[in-house]
């Protein structure tokens, strides 16, 4: 987040409600315009070209060429990803390919019947919520990010996981992809392993059933479900998996028609994140929580009592007290607390306090 628009928001928390609610007002009607009808805003797959049965690795790349029919060698745009979310998203059918033939889902699901039990992610939450006053921290483990590059050069997912919890973070989030952030699902096992007792999350762009149990098999207690990536259809079929492998499910949004699409949903929410990275362009305001926060569907989500969380782009007290101010139960903290040498002092810092 560049200093220009944090400016912006400690004005904004200077002014008070009432001219937050105004501005509020302004920008809820310009998030619920006529095109923002909260659909899925990416193609699962590319258009045209070989099955996902037949991808190699990096094969969509390829696709972009095409053989005519006069058998010249053409360029089809179509089959180019739009943007990085895509291009992650359609990625995963190469991934998958290639971990289903390592690890079968029945070997995966086999694996299951001795875990040992989960831990309850939102109950951490709240916990730290009542207990401080404050959003419960939810600190990512990431040493790199596809707006970023590397974040962490020092990347060491213990001794990072060890320094948030004894910097009294609530829970932690594992980037699991590896392609684009440099993780890896042995990451939540090594952490798991190392003792840390925080709930975690796997950070995964999840698209097939398959990944939920691979997330229940290294360690996490609880998965991200993207509704960019992921109709409600899906959303409902995935919370039923993971709910019977007994984890909790952090449904993220970023727009006005995601949110109400959600909150329409006919399934249970456990936890509602609003990213504040467009992760099609990258571009990161606190202001998406906030507008979202102060108008009606932050409202709704008050009266129902659904825990949210603000995610991305939280770098200082002021961010924190901000997204606080406008209702969220929880932060989710990336870049801000990883890239620190010592990420649980970055911890005391950007809560003002010790945890
Ligand atoms: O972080 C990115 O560049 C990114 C790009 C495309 C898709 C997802 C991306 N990040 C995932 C996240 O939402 C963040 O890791 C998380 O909210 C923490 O954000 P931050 O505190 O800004 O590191």
């Amino acid at each position: 987040m560049t200093t220009a628009t944090r400016t912006t928001h400690a004005g904004a928390r200077a002014r008070g409600t009432g001219g937050r609610r105004a501005r509020a007002r302004v920008n809820v009607a310009r998030a619920a315009n006529a095109t923002d009808d909260g659909a899925v805003s990416i193609r699962r797959r590319p258009p045209s070209g070989p099955s996902k049965h037949a991808l190699g690795v990096g094969q969509f790349e390829f696709m972009i060429e095409e053989v005519n029919d006069k058998g010249e060698r053409v360029t089809n745009e179509e089959n180019r990803p739009r943007n990085i979310l895509e291009e992650i998203v359609w990625y995963k059918d190469v991934e998958l390919a290639e971990r289903k033939e390592k690890f079968p889902l029945q070997l995966v699901r086999t694996a299951l019947v001795n875990a040992p039990p989960t831990r309850d992610f939102v109950k951490a939450i709240t916990d730290q919520l009542e207990a401080t006053k404050q959003p419960g921290l939810i600190a990512e483990v990431k040493k790199a990010s596809p707006s970023k590059g590397v974040i962490q050069p020092n990347f060491d997912p213990v001794k990072i996981a060890k320094a948030y919890e004894a910097g009294g973070a609530a829970c932690l989030s594992v980037l699991t992809d590896e392609k684009f952030f440099q993780g890896g699902f042995e990451n939540l096992q090594l952490i798991r392993e190392a003792g840390v007792t925080c709930p975690l999350l796997c950070k995964e762009f999840i698209v097939d059933a398959y990944q939920i149990y691979l997330a229940r098999k290294y360690g996490a207690d609880a998965i991200l479900l993207i509704a960019a990536v992921l109709p409600n259809q899906d959303l409902k079929y995935f919370i039923k998996i993971a709910h019977s492998l007994g984890m909790k499910c952090l449904i993220e949004v970023h727009t006005y028609g995601e949110m109400k699409r959600v909150l329409d949903g006919d399934f249970p929410i456990d936890l509602l994140g609003i990213n504040n990275r467009d992760l099609g362009t990258f571009e990161v305001s606190l202001s998406v929580t906030t507008d979202l926060m102060n108008g009606p569907l932050g409202e709704e989500v008050k009266e129902r009592g659904i825990t949210m969380v603000g995610e991305s782009g939280i770098f200082t007290i002021d961010d924190v007290n901000l997204l606080q101010d406008s209702g969220v139960g929880a932060v989710l903290v990336g870049e801000s607390l990883v890239k620190q040498d010592t990420p649980d002092v970055g911890i005391k810092k950007l809560f003002g306090r010790p945890l």
